[in-house]
């Protein structure tokens, strides 16, 4: 009893997999002490800030800097023409497209990066930024992508002549590119031939990921000994360091960059922007450090936006309800330059999991990607790769299915989905499910709210609107979504080339702590708690006594990044390795300390044991210290290991959500009656850190369903460039959230987790959507698009005749 009273005590000291570890990084972020971009200060550093186009489309006729050069303290003033020797007027996108980094000749959204100022202070710098005098002729604005593919006015004169993109040919000098997946013609006879078919144009609109630290950066240029030093907001520092390194023909060896604190990325910081350019030569150029961090409104106006996808849908089923085919064709609005943050081969990202949880025999799905004059982006924010459109238009196409069938949609998606002993199951876009168990999550989620009871009540609530007892309606918004995150192999995955692998370095200190670095960036997820907890029961240390450090790229070993929850499933994976490679060094040297063959040892939590002899021996700080103070033959002294992890496959985590809302159809406002979140990330880490995922994710996912949007008017204003009019939700407006789980390990991740981090908002969206859908469907409404703010609520019950 004793003994399993002790070995229950060195467990519960780990601090390992499965405990809710407080997080170690919140001493630091919840007394100020982080330290962001903005905080880095160095001596004689100077101040860049953008002159900015207010056209959405303009020729750029001249551009006079005069007034702004006389003026005090302003040191530089970079144009385009500036640029241009260099060869860096121009960038590469990580879509394959390039980019103005100043505007050539011609600005093509609001808010594009005209010259940019640089000053001993920021305050000088914002003044000569209104003294630099540019002319401009305006050109005519497309903002709607369908007449984009139709009309004469030609946006990217660069390459109006170009038959062939980056992802194949060209049908029109608006048009970058059709990508296909699945069985087109096959699809298309099902279609023809099937007793129901649902038929729906879904929007998911234009969004903004918009977090709390906006964009920025500090170049320092070290003329002495060649060195750049480049800290910023970067989620991928590594592929930073080596695209500034093509880009200036530094050696990648003589740039350093490091992401300190961020403050918060949701996808806003995969990418490339002209402000890290022109920090970088300005620093050259002047000899100085020199920062760069963009105001609210650039960054809502000019950073990377989200989504913006038209999806025209066609579902098809037997009359009993069975799915057997579905047909999906994109319009996807990518603004003014291609800068999706996607894998090469995707440009649609992972689009094609648009068969969610069901199983459907045939499918095929179009994507045309097109130039318009908004910001160019089409980043994650939070979900891997263009996940969330892709569940919100199949959650949205069982909805108007079931009311297609006269079926009750929860049923609908019971006989649908695919089963346990399907997995690992071949989707017919082409992706190989690791792991579900969707039946299992479904039922536990339904039995929660009780939802027998919630339709009774639906139902009754609908007869007392229709005898005037009652002027709110309830929503029932059901979501069971399939994720699809950790690129992820190598082989079909790489950002500008550098193939999706992740990695973990792990240094053991003599005294039995450690240091791990990785090739992942925190942007507040909790890695130094969570990637310490993997470590501990890999190799019996305490979390307490394990080091993560991440974001340097002169320390850590190289990788890909954070974004598309893909640190659990690959960094996570790789931590896992490199702990177990200690541990087999570990045992040669505990096997000779114990004069004992290695085949003779035994793991237990944090030593190693003879076996048949409990009492001898070795824990894993014995074995550290032997590692440097003791001469074992054929063993190399330290302790020290390193895994680059290539993925076999991609993780496949799923949940089932319900959302509960009334809705008044007098004044459109909403209330959150229930929020019920089932999420199942297989082996679970730190419950706590995912709780708090979870509900960060469900009120991103509230903010874009019921408020959030970037707007543009005819003349490619846009309408919500600040917080007045861009919806964040505070403390009023987020509901309770409930949260449960299952637990399926994916099979081929050494620890069985998956990433959770999206699932959030990839599940989220269309349950809070689906809710008000489903407070109107008795009523008739099939697909009202989203946000459903106040004034969209209220107009869609305008709409049905219910204001009598
Ligand atoms: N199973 C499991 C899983 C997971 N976990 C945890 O949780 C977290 C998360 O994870 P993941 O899922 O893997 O993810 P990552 O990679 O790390 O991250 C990323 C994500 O994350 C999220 N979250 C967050 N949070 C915060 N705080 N902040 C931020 O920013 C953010 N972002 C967002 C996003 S958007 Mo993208 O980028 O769009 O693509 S993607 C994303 C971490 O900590 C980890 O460890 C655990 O525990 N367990
Ligand atoms: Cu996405």
């Amino acid at each position: 009893m004793k003994d399993l009273e002790d070995r229950q005590e060195r467990i519960d000291n780990l601090k390992g997999m499965g405990c809710s570890r407080k997080r170690v990084e919140d001493a630091r972020f919840t007394q100020g002490k982080g330290n962001y971009v903005d905080d880095v200060n160095l001596p004689g550093m100077l101040h860049g800030d953008f002159v900015r186009s207010p056209y959405a489309h303009a020729r750029v006729k001249s551009i006079n800097i005069d007034a702004a050069m006389a003026l005090d303290g302003v040191v530089a003033v970079l144009t385009a023409k500036d640029l241009e020797p260099l060869a860096l007027h121009w960038m590469p996108t990580l879509a394959g497209d390039k980019q103005m980094v100043l505007a050539d000749g011609k600005v093509l959204f609001q808010g594009q990066e005209v010259a940019f100022v640089v000053a001993k202070d920021h305050y000088i710098a914002a003044d000569a930024v209104e003294l630099v005098e540019v002319e401009y002729e305006e050109l005519p604005v497309l903002v709607d992508p369908f007449e984009a593919l139709q009309s004469d006015v030609v946006l990217r004169e660069d390459i109006k002549d170009e038959k062939e993109g980056a992802h194949g040919p060209r049908r029109h000098h608006n048009h970058i590119f059709l990508w296909e997946e699945g069985d087109k013609e096959a699809t298309e006879q099902v279609l023809d031939e099937a007793e129901v078919v649902a038929e729906e144009m879904v929007y998911y609109h234009r969004t903004h990921p918009c977090p709390l630290e906006p964009c920025g950066s500090v170049a320092s240029m070290d003329k002495i000994n060649g060195k750049l030093t480049l800290w910023g907001t970067f989620q991928a520092p590594h592929v930073v360091r080596t695209v500034a390194s093509i880009l200036s023909g530094i050696e990648e060896h003589n740039i350093r960059v490091i992401s300190p604190d961020i403050g918060g990325g949701f996808g806003n910081k995969v990418g490339v922007y002209p402000g890290y350019v022109c920090s970088i030569v300005a620093t050259i150029v002047t000899g100085q450090p020199v920062k760069w961090i963009e105001d609210r409104m650039e960054n809502l106006m000019a950073t990377a936006f989200a989504r913006d996808y038209w999806m025209k849908g066609k579902i098809s089923a037997t009359k009993e309800g069975k799915i057997t085919g579905l047909h999906c064709h994109v319009t996807a609005d990518h603004g003014a330059f291609d800068a999706c943050a996607d894998p090469t081969k995707f440009p649609a990202g992972f689009f094609h999991i648009c068969t969610g949880s069901y199983d459907i025999p045939v499918a095929y799905v179009g994507v045309d990607g097109v130039y318009t004059n908004k910001a160019p982006g089409g980043v994650a924010y939070r979900c891997s790769f263009r996940v969330t459109e892709a569940a919100y238009f199949i959650e949205r196409m069982i909805e108007v299915l079931a009311m297609e069938l006269n079926m009750d949609a929860a049923e609908l998606r019971r006989i649908n989905f695919i089963k346990a002993d399907q997995f690992p199951y071949q989707s017919a876009l082409g992706w190989e499910y690791d792991s579900g168990d969707y039946h299992t999550a479904w039922d536990k989620a339904l039995a929660a709210v009780g939802y027998d009871d919630l339709r009774a009540e639906q139902a009754q609530r609908v007869e007392d609107f229709k005898a005037g007892k009652t002027r709110k309606l309830l929503g029932i918004g059901l979501t069971h979504f399939t994720e699809i995150v950790g690129a992820g192999p190598v082989k079909n995955c790489d950002i500008l080339g550098m193939g999706m692998f992740d990695s973990c370095e792990i240094r053991i200190h003599p005294t039995g702590s450690a240091i791990a670095r990785l090739g992942t960036i925190s942007q507040g997820q909790g890695h130094a708690t969570t990637f310490a907890q993997i470590l501990a029961s890999e190799i019996g240390l305490s979390a307490d006594s394990i080091t993560i450090e991440e974001g340097d790229t002169d320390t850590a070993p190289y990788g890909l990044g954070t974004y598309g929850s893909r640190s659990t499933p690959v960094a996570g994976a790789a931590t896992a390795m490199a702990g177990r490679k200690i541990r087999a060094k570990a045992q040669m040297i505990a096997a000779y300390l114990l004069e004992v063959h290695d085949n003779d040892l035994e793991w237990d939590v944090d030593r190693f044991v003879v076996k048949g002899a409990p009492e001898r021996f070795k824990t894993m700080k014995d074995i550290a210290y032997a590692a440097y103070n003791q001469a074992i033959p054929g063993v190399e002294p330290g302790l020290e290991a390193v895994s680059y992890y290539d993925p076999p496959n991609m993780t496949y985590p799923f949940g089932a959500y319900i959302c509960v809302m009334e809705v008044d159809v007098d004044t459109g406002e909403h209330e959150i009656r229930q929020f019920y979140a089932l999420d199942d990330c297989g082996t679970r880490i730190n419950p706590m850190v995912i709780e708090g995922q979870v509900h960060g994710g469900l009120t991103e996912a509230l903010a874009i369903a019921m408020g959030q949007e970037i707007a543009y008017d005819d003349m490619g204003n846009c309408k919500t460039g600040t917080l007045m009019d861009f919806f964040i939700p505070t403390a009023v407006e987020t509901p309770h959230y409930t949260t449960d789980h299952t637990e399926t390990p994916s099979p081929h991740h050494p620890i069985g987790a998956k990433g959770v981090g999206e699932s959030p908002n990839v599940g989220g969206v269309p349950a809070f959507s689906n809710a008000v859908h489903d407070a109107f469907r008795a009523f008739g409404l099939r697909q009202s698009h989203m946000p459903h703010d106040h004034w969209r609520i209220w107009k869609i019950a305008s709409d049905l005749g219910l204001h009598g």
